[in-house]
């Protein structure tokens, strides 16, 4: 079980403040699956990294199967298997089954006990037949897979996964997800994901970061329903603030997947349910054009169109 209670966290560079978590609050149950979404710099590895007590809260506190990440960071550790998203702990030199039995026995297990938990999780995750492969020659989803076993030594009861499939291929990332599921039925698994497809496959329940707050949490169903039907429109012209609505651009022509009861001019091709990424960009904001449009010149179709 996690519980995060009124977090908060300030980051200080020199003279500048950054707000990168204000008081956020959620609750995942054991056996869920919750996944942390939200715009690059929304704080959602900040919270991960609070959760594995690797950076302490301003304030407000957060608890991992009961226990304090402020007060008792010994028995969180105890508690938890992370991977994060920039992996360099491994030994490149060293087989997958080696740095297993490494870092098994780092984190107290006998030689043997760390050998026979290293061939079980390498057999769970699929590496059983790469065991002996230096870690140098293992693929992108080899070495997720790899970081992943090493996150569940222990059998800890809650995994924290920071963007678990980034830079995976399409089958590789299947294949992780199912692993991840598979695992979840055990196990609380908090993760942070850009990829809406991904949430909507995996997630129990969702909590949606805006510069760190805690702007829709639920499950998907109760997230899908912040939005009611969205029609893709092929219109002339985009109205002012709709800019992160459009999908394609043709010879002065944009196609857009809007809200319903947005006020576009053109032709509507079709009405749909929305999907997770519409209601994403949807609540999103003016946030999607700030990070998708530095040059505040419009949308990349605009500057093509140019
Ligand atoms: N150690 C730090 N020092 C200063 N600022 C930081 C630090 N860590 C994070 N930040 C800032 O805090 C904010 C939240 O960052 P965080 O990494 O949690 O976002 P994120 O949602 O994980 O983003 P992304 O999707 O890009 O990984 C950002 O503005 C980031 O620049």
């Amino acid at each position: 079980m996690i519980k995060v209670v009124n977090v908060s966290k300030v980051f200080r560079t020199g003279k500048k403040e950054i707000r990168a978590l204000n008081d956020v609050s959620f609750e995942l149950e054991k056996g869920k699956i919750g996944a942390l979404v939200g715009h690059n710099g929304a704080g959602k590895t900040t919270l991960i990294k609070i959760l594995s007590t690797l950076i302490i809260p301003d304030s407000g506190d957060a608890f991992v199967n009961g226990y304090s990440v402020t007060k008792q960071e010994k028995e969180v550790r105890r508690n938890i298997g992370t991977m994060m998203v920039s992996e360099r702990a491994f030994y490149f030199r060293l087989s997958g089954l080696d740095n297993l039995v490494f870092f098994g026995i780092i984190q107290g297990l006998s030689r043997s006990e760390a050998k026979r938990r290293a061939e079980e999780l390498l057999e769970l995750v699929g590496l059983s037949e790469w065991k002996n492969v230096q870690y140098m020659k293992y693929s992108t989803g080899m070495q997720r897979k790899l970081a992943l076993a090493r996150a569940l030594i222990l059998d800890p009861p809650v995994i924290l996964l920071d963007e678990p499939t980034l830079g995976m291929d399409v089958v590789s990332s299947r294949d992780f997800r199912s692993l991840i599921k598979i695992i979840s039925k055990e196990k609380t698994i908090l993760l942070t994901s850009h990829n809406m497809k991904e949430v909507e496959d995996l997630a129990d329940k969702i909590i949606v970061l805006k510069r760190g707050n805690v702007i829709a949490q639920g499950s998907k169903e109760e997230i899908l329903s912040r939005l009611g039907k969205v029609k893709v429109i092929v219109a002339k012209n985009v109205p002012k603030g709709l800019d992160k609505y459009v999908i394609g651009y043709n010879n002065g022509t944009f196609i857009l997947r809007v809200p319903q009861d947005e006020n576009v001019e053109g032709e509507v091709l079709r009405e749909e349910k929305p999907t997770l990424e519409d209601v994403f960009v949807y609540l999103m904001g003016e946030e999607m054009d700030s990070t998708r449009n530095r040059s505040g010149r419009g949308g990349w179709w605009r500057r093509w169109g140019e």
